[in-house]
């Protein structure tokens, strides 16, 4: 078991639906796992959260992970913008599906978003980098709780966004069906 070493935050969005029961563990991060990714989901170009081949998508960037925490940069593009010059509330909340995603995937199983639960805290204006991070909080059988955060300009900047999420594990023709249709 780990206990990543990150300041938590002292109250996240997290509902019953979102925390993990009493005594779920964070297993050690394991993966990803090559045979489970398939050489197709890793590092998919057309990924709307992070591939260089979705013209409007949000090209999120790892910068690493250590101690169960994934880390990423993400650019607030023109083709995000809800209100003028700010980014749309809903991109910032698949920057966050896509983070709690990777962290999942990083304890070495498939997993898809069930529920996705986010604050907003602040605007973030068009041409700002959020600096993200996310991490595991516990599994319970194919059930997966994450959480993350998205602060402004540096990786201590004022917090702009944050989230918790339930994600399932999936079988291998999760996928593949998905990409047969
Ligand atoms: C450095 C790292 C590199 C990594 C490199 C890897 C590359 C890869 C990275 C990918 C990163 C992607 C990041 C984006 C991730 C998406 O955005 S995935 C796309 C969005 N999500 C979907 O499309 C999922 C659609 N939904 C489904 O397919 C199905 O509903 C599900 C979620 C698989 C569940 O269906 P099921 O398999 O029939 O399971 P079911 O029995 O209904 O539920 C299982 C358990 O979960 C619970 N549950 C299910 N849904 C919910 C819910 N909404 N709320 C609460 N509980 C729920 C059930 O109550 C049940 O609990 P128990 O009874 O076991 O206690």
């Amino acid at each position: 078991m780990t206990t990543p070493s990150v300041d938590r935050l002292p109250a996240g969005p997290a509902s019953s639906r979102t925390t993990p029961p009493p005594g779920a563990a964070v297993p050690e991060e394991a993966g990803p796992d090559p045979r489970l990714t398939d050489g197709v989901l890793a590092g998919y170009a057309g990924c709307f959260g992070c591939g260089e081949e979705s013209p409007h998508g949000l090209r999120l960037r790892r910068t690493g992970h250590a101690d169960g925490v994934v880390r990423a940069e993400y650019v607030v593009q023109r083709a995000h913008q809800g209100a003028p010059g700010l980014a749309h509330g809903g991109v910032l909340a698949t920057a966050m599906d896509e983070m709690l995603g990777w962290a999942a995937w990083l304890l070495g199983r498939r997993y898809v978003t069930g529920r996705l639960e986010t604050d907003f805290l602040r605007p973030v204006p068009v041409g700002a980098t959020l600096h993200l991070r996310a991490w595991c909080r516990g599994v319970d059988g194919r059930k997966a709780y994450l959480e993350g955060e998205g602060r402004v300009g540096a990786p201590d900047g004022p917090p702009a966004v944050r989230a918790a999420g339930l994600f399932v594990e999936v079988p291998r023709e999760h996928f593949t069906k998905e990409r047969m249709n």
